[in-house]
Formats: C-alpha cells, structure tokens, sequence
C-alpha cells in the first residue's frame, strides 16, 4: 500500500433509488502520479471521489487513501489531503484574501500566528496575489477556480483530488490551471484530477483511468493507454481516388479521403506497413507522405468499449 496514493478494491455504490453509480471498482492510483479519472458525465467519477473522501459510504467493497481505509480514517487522512470538489463558491462580498483567512481558521491545527503568511504564500502560488484585495464577486470563474485551489494549498499536502477543475472555464483559464496543476505536481504531490475531457487528461496525466457507466474500462500509464489504440494509416498523394481504392483491397476499413489526404484503419493483424506503401507504388500511386498517426486515449477508448467517447452520457 506503500506507494499507493489511492487504492479500491470492488468499490461499490448503489444510491436508495436502486440507481447503481460505481460497479465493483478496482483504482490504483501510484504516489507521486498525475492521474486522470476520465469518464463522460455520469460514469460515476463524483460518486467515486465522495467515496475516497469519506462523504458518503460505499455499498460494498474498500477505498484507501494514502494507506489508511476510508471513510474510518478520514479524520487522521483529510488533513493531508487537498480537495476542490463541489466546484468554488467564496462568500462574494469579501475580498478573495478575506475568504481564505476564514476559511484557515476554519482548521483548528492552522497556527493563527503564521495565518497571514499561510494565505498570501497560497494566493501567490496560484496567481492571485495582484487581485487578493478584490471582492470574489468580481472575480472570473477562473479565478474562483483558482480561489479554490489556493484554500487546498493553504497546507503540504500529499494528494489533492480535483473534481473536474476547468469546468466552464475558457481555453485561457483552462490553459492557466492546467499549468498549475502541472507545478503542484512537480512538487511531489499526488494529483487525482477527475475530467469529461480526453485532451485534459493527456496533457497533463502521467496516469488515468476510463469509466463507463460505473465501471472501470481501463487504467495505467496514459502513453501506454495511448498506444492500446492503433494510429490510423494516412497516405499523402495526388492520386487519392487510386490509394483510396489499393488501400481498400488490402484491407484497410473506414475510409476517408479528404483533398489528397487518405486515412483508414489499418487491416487486422500484424502486417509490415512496408507491405502497403509496396502496394501503392506496384500500383502506380505517388505517394507524398505515408505514416501511422499516434493513437489517442479516444481511439482507445473506442476500441475498448466499441462505443464513441460522448460527453453527454
Ligand atoms: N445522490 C444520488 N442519488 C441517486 N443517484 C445518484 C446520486 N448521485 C449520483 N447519482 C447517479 O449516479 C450516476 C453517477 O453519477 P456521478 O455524479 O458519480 O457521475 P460523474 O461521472 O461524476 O458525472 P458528472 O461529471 O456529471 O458529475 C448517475 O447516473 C447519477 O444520476
């Protein structure tokens, strides 16, 4: 357990209506990983992530965070633990400063002495220092987002779980806590960042985990999820109509042809792609640029599920 920041074992969660949120889940999320929990809406990622955090009770099976068994050890665990997960709601009329210094006195371990310090450090850290005196009712979400964030950094922490933390942001706020998140990482924290986003999680995931529909679909490395999924073949050639027509006798499927560009899925098994750029120069085609695109988290969890990845569930 040493060095899982988290760790489920058949982790189950059926609400009184019956609905079945998260079905037999078994996560490991290595310490010191950036790991991505990536599921369309509804998969179950919230309900997993109040399981981790002691707010509500699986049905069955185990949580573990950082050794310790949840939700029996929330009192010795939280305190290590960073969370951002009902998404920012500061009181509006006082200043984002103001709003921290509650809330670290909130915590009855924060030294009041070093209180003051304790919040501009945080306010620094996520780049609010310039806009600390303003009232949060004038802040950006963004900004609350990283309001937020500054409240979870107020002590070290070893894990923080992020609950889809650049939802409606826009791409510049998003840009901007992604690269936070990125520097917390860099500092030796676990990050556990949940996200509807297939992109988010591979720019900034060392590790991730697939949910459907309350279950796992897959977890490990993200470039080794990646490369689960085989790239598309795409030929470049001023005779498309003819490579299109090569590729499909070799057996290359779902074709598409878009000016003098060709893709497709490469043919089952394991043939030399050298065998088909053989083909289409035996067959008289001019072939620009042949190559196999890198295979993305959304190809993989296609292949895997055999569904297309919908943000909408
Ligand atoms: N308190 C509850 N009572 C009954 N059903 C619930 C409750 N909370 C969540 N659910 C259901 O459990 C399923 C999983 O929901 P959950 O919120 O965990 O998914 P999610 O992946 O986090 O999606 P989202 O990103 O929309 O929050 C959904 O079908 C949801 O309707």
């Amino acid at each position: 357990m040493d060095d899982a920041a988290v760790e489920t074992r058949g982790l189950t969660k059926r609400f009184r209506g019956g609905q079945l949120a998260v079905d037999h889940l078994d996560l490991a999320v290595p310490a010191g990983a950036v790991f991505g929990f990536l599921g369309p809406n509804g998969s179950g990622k919230t309900t997993t992530i109040r399981m981790l955090m002691g707010l509500i009770e699986p049905t069955s099976g185990t949580a573990h965070v950082l050794g310790r068994r949840m939700p029996r050890a929330a009192r010795t665990v939280l305190p290590h633990v960073g969370a951002l997960i009902e998404g920012p709601a500061p009181y509006g009329f006082r200043t984002g400063r103001d709003n921290l210094l509650r809330y670290d006195a909130a915590d009855p371990t924060a030294d009041p002495r070093t209180r003051a310090a304790r919040v501009d450090a945080a306010l620094e850290r996520v780049g609010l220092g310039a806009a600390a005196g303003k009232k949060a009712k004038a802040y950006s979400l963004g900004m609350k987002q990283r309001l937020g964030l500054a409240a979870a950094l107020l002590r070290p922490r070893r894990l923080l779980v992020l609950d889809e933390p650049t939802n409606g942001l826009d791409p510049q706020g998003m840009r901007e806590i992604r690269a936070l998140i990125r520097e917390l990482a860099q500092d030796g924290s676990t990050v556990f960042l949940s996200s509807h986003l297939l992109d988010e999680i591979e720019q900034v995931c060392t590790h991730a985990a697939v949910m459907a529909r309350g279950r796992l679909v897959v977890q490990g490395p993200v470039a080794e999820l990646a490369a689960r999924a085989q790239g598309r073949i795409a030929v470049t050639t001023p005779d498309p109509g003819d490579a299109a027509r090569v590729l499909k006798e070799y057996g290359v499927t779902d074709l598409t042809v878009a000016e003098d560009r060709v893709t497709g899925e490469p043919p089952p098994g394991d043939r030399d792609p050298a065998e088909l750029t053989a083909a289409l120069v035996h067959a008289g085609v001019r072939v620009r640029a042949f190559g196999l695109e890198r295979g993305t988290l959304e190809d993989a969890f296609v292949a895997l599920t055999g569904e297309g990845f919908d943000v909408t569930g």
